[in-house]
C-alpha cells in the first residue's frame, strides 16, 4: 500500500485504541486524538514501538476548533488525510423521562455535534487534496433500536446513521465514501461505567447488567474491541470502495431487539 493517513478520534482506549492499532497493522500512519494527551501518546508509543508510525494529538471532538486544529496538525505531520474515524462517544444511562438537559445536551455536543464537526474537518481536507477519502462514523446496534435506559444516547447513535446517508449522498461525486459502524455490547470502560449506573439504579449485583446483556447475544461471549476493529479495517480499506451510506451492524447476533 502506497503511504496513507488516518485519524482516529477518542484513541486512547476501547474501540479507538482497537481501531488504531488495526489501521497501523493495515499499513497506515495514524492520528491519534482525544481529551487527554498522556493517554494517546501511550498509544502511540505503543503503535510506534511495533514498527509503526503513530502521532498523538490533544482534540475535545466538541470544540469545531479544535477538530479542525486536529486535521490540520495530522496533515502538517503525516502530510495527507485520507481516512477519518469518528470514533469518539459518551453513553449516559437514565430514563428518558429522567434525563436532564446537561446529559442530552452533552451526548449531543460529543456524539453528534463532534462527528458533524469531523466530517466537515475531513471533507473540507480531501478535497483540498483532490483525493478520494473514507469517513467511518461510530453508531450502535443502539442506533438501530431505542435501548431501555439508553434513550438519548439510543437518539445520538440513530442521529449518526442520518448524518452517515446523507453526507455519503451530497459527498460521493467527491470520491468521499461515508460508512458507520454499529457494534453490539462492547467490552470497553463505557460498558463498565453502563454497568456500574444500571446496576445501581436497579439496584442489582454489579456485574449483573452486562451478564444479562451478553446472554442475549446470538455467539455467545461480549463483543471484543477487535470484532469492531476487523470491520473497520474494511471499510478503511480499498475492498470497501464501492460501499457508502451504509450503517453495519456487528454484533454476534444480539436477539433481544
Ligand atoms: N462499548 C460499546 O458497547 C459500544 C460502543 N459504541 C461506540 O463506540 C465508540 C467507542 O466506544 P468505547 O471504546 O466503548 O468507549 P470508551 O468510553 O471506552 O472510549 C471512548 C473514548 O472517547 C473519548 N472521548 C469522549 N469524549 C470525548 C471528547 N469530547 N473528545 C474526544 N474524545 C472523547 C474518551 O476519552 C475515550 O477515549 C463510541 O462512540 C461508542 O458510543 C457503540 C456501540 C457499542
Ligand atoms: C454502548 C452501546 O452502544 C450499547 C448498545 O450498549
Amino acid at each position: 500500500m502506497s503511504k496513507k493517513v488516518a485519524l482516529i478520534t477518542g484513541a486512547g482506549q476501547g474501540i479507538g485504541k482497537s481501531i488504531a492499532l488495526q489501521l497501523s497493522a493495515d499499513g497506515f500512519e495514524v492520528a491519534l486524538t482525544g481529551r487527554h494527551l498522556d493517554k494517546m501518546q501511550a498509544v502511540a508509543d505503543e503503535i510506534n514501538g511495533n514498527g509503526g508510525h503513530a502521532i498523538a494529538i490533544q482534540s475535545d471532538v466538541q470544540s469545531k476548533a479544535e477538530v479542525d486544529q486536529a486535521v490540520a496538525a495530522t496533515v502538517a505531520k503525516l502530510g495527507q488525510l485520507n481516512v477519518y474515524v469518528n470514533n469518539a462517544g459518551i453513553a449516559v444511562v437514565d430514563p428518558v423521562a429522567e434525563t436532564t438537559e446537561a446529559e442530552m445536551r452533552r451526548l449531543l455536543d460529543i456524539n453528534v455535534m463532534g462527528a458533524l464537526f469531523g466530517i466537515q474537518a475531513a471533507a473540507k481536507q480531501f478535497k483540498k487534496q483532490g483525493t478520494p477519502g473514507k469517513i467511518i462514523n461510530a453508531s450502535s446496534i443502539a442506533g438501530h433500536e431505542g435501548f431501555p435506559m439508553l434513550g438519548g444516547y439510543s437518539a445520538t447513535k440513530f442521529a449518526i446513521r442520518g448524518l452517515t446517508q446523507a453526507a455519503a449522498k451530497e459527498l460521493a461525486k467527491d470520491h468521499i465514501t461515508v460508512n458507520a459502524y454499529c457494534p453490539g455490547i462492547v467490552l470497553t470502560p463505557m460498558w463498565d461505567e453502563i454497568d456500574d449506573k444500571l446496576t445501581t439504579l436497579e439496584n442489582k449485583p454489579k456485574g449483573s447488567a452486562l451478564k444479562d446483556a451478553v446472554d442475549g447475544i446470538a455467539l455467545g461471549r461480549g463483543e471484543e474491541p477487535k470484532d469492531v476493529s476487523n470491520l473497520v479495517s474494511f471499510l478503511a480499506s480499498d475492498k470497501a470502495d464501492y460501499i457508502t451510506g451504509q450503517a453495519i451492524l456487528v454484533d454476534g447476533g444480539i436477539k433481544y431487539v
